[in-house]
């Protein structure tokens, strides 16, 4: 898959009357790499309607876009990829779905981390570093500690997430994650393209030394 840094997840609840394409476009302009739709509603005609815009906006800017749990939805608007859980289709099975497309799988202890990758996913998500109240069957925090244990031994990419704000990321990138994702520090500020960009700056600094 194309290499990411930062990565922008929908979370509609963070920026009320404001548009979806628009909220996400910004977080583009500001450097956004990888955009997953994620949408808890169970809506799938406006999942869909969300997809098919998503895909047209991350296409015109050539950024690469995964749907969330919906592997139907993620093939029929010919997204680049899936995000899937423990709880949801096993990777496996996934596979057989989706072909080459990117599927990307949630983790948050070692063993998951390990299985993901020798079962071929293309990416892993790694969390919650910190709490969060975004997602509401979250486990319990990981800790950087476990960043830094997946930083030493996972070789496939893996994305910090959960809590991650620009105040504490200095410490998730501290622990050797060089690809971090949000929803609410992104898609909930009063900024979020100077947010994307500072988030990424904290990656440039650390990368530089
Ligand atoms: C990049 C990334 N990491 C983790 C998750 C969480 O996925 P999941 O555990 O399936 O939970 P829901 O997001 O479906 O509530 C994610 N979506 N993206
Ligand atoms: C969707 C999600 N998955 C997590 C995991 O640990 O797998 S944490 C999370 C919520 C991330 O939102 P915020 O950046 O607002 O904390
Ligand atoms: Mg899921």
């Amino acid at each position: 898959m194309k290499d990411f840094r930062l990565y922008a997840i929908t979370g509609e609840e963070f920026h009320p009357g404001r548009d979806l394409i628009e909220v996400m476009e910004e977080a583009i302009y500001g450097g956004v790499d990888i955009i997953q739709l994620r949408d808890k509603s169970g809506d799938k005609p406006a999942i869909l309607e969300k997809a098919r815009a998503l895909r047209e906006l991350t296409r015109k800017h050539g950024v690469t876009f995964i749907v969330n749990d919906y592997i139907d939805i993620a093939m029929e608007v010919d997204a680049d990829g899936i995000h899937l859980g423990q709880g949801d289709v096993p990777l496996v099975e996934a596979r057989k779905l989706v072909g080459d497309k990117i599927i990307g799988i949630s983790t948050h202890a070692i063993e998951e981390a390990l299985l993901a990758e020798a079962q071929g996913a293309d990416y892993i998500g790694v969390g919650p570093v910190f709490p969060t109240k975004t997602k509401v069957d979250v486990v319990d925090p990981v800790t950087v500690d476990y960043v830094r244990e997946v930083a030493g031994k996972v070789k496939i990419p893996f994305v910090a997430i959960g809590g991650i704000k620009l105040r504490n990321v200095d410490e998730v990138i501290a622990a050797g994650a060089t690809r971090i994702c949000a929803i609410s520090e992104i898609v909930g500020s009063s900024d979020i393209s100077g947010t994307c960009r500072s988030f990424l700056d904290k990656l440039d600094k650390w990368g530089e030394s």
